[in-house]
């Protein structure tokens, strides 16, 4: 494979409670449509979106997954190799909200700890709101989680989700590659990144820093990362 044929893939799950709007999130993200009418998801949908993230070419494989129970043997199996996870709750829904964490740990059974952001959706129906804004962010701290609030019907903060959770990943991603060149370069050897500015020669058993370049764009660390690699 040529170096400009690597990509980014970032598989993502959304969960929740059926009704809470996760079609229509992915509806909203991919096509940039809403619809009010509510079309139960049988089993597991998908759509896809690529995205630019610190200069890098991401694309977000997004999984619609049933909210209901009946559904769960199947849509579990598609949970595996997930990379980042979006937990929803309807603002509207009671249910809902209190059943965030046990889905959070329906993903974790499947794919461990992964990067997740939970979501109230439906702000623009605060006025009949049965969750109130502390018991929210209490819930996103004790889970570990940010809290973001959506209106995909008035398009809030639909793409802040997904942006806050790719930029997640690239920063894991980038953190291991840094320490793949860290443990793999022995005593007197020396790395060159050519991606970083005037390229970063050092002697090891000293902490790399690797600084972007001021004037270059820090274009496709990852694609050079595994070109070394
Ligand atoms: N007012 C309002 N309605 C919304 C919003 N997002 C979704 N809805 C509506 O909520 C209903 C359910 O939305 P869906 O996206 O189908 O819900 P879901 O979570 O995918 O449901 P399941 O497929 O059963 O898991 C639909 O009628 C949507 O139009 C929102 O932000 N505000």
């Amino acid at each position: 494979m040529r170096e400009e044929e690597l990509e980014l893939a970032l598989k993502v799950v959304i969960v929740g409670n059926g009704g809470v709007g996760k079609s229509s999130m992915i509806q909203r993200y991919c096509k940039g449509i809403f619809t009010k009418d509510y079309k139960k998801t049988i089993g597991v949908d998908f759509l896809e979106r690529q995205i630019e993230i610190d200069g890098e070419d991401v694309r977000l494989m997004l999984w619609d997954t049933a909210g209901q129970e009946e559904f769960d043997a199947i849509t579990k199996a598609y949970y595996r190799g997930a990379q980042a996870c979006v937990l929803t709750f309807s603002t509207v829904d009671r249910d809902s909200f209190e059943a965030t964490h046990s889905w959070k740990l329906k993903v974790e059974n499947e794919c461990g700890e992964i990067p997740t952001v939970i979501v109230q959706n439906k702000i623009d129906l605060l006025d009949q709101s049965v969750v109130n804004p502390e018991e929210a962010e209490l819930l996103a701290r004790a889970l570990g989680c940010r809290l973001i609030r959506t209106s995909v019907k008035e398009d809030i903060n639909v793409a802040t989700v997904f942006r806050h959770l790719a930029s997640r990943c690239l920063e894991e991603l980038r953190d291991s590659v840094n320490d793949y060149y860290y443990s793999s370069t022995n005593n007197h050897n020396t790395i060159t990144l050519s991606t970083f500015s005037q390229s970063v020669k050092k002697p090891v058993k000293e902490t790399i820093v690797l600084k972007p370049n001021k004037h270059k764009r820090r274009k496709n660390v990852l694609k050079s990362a595994c070109r070394l690699l």
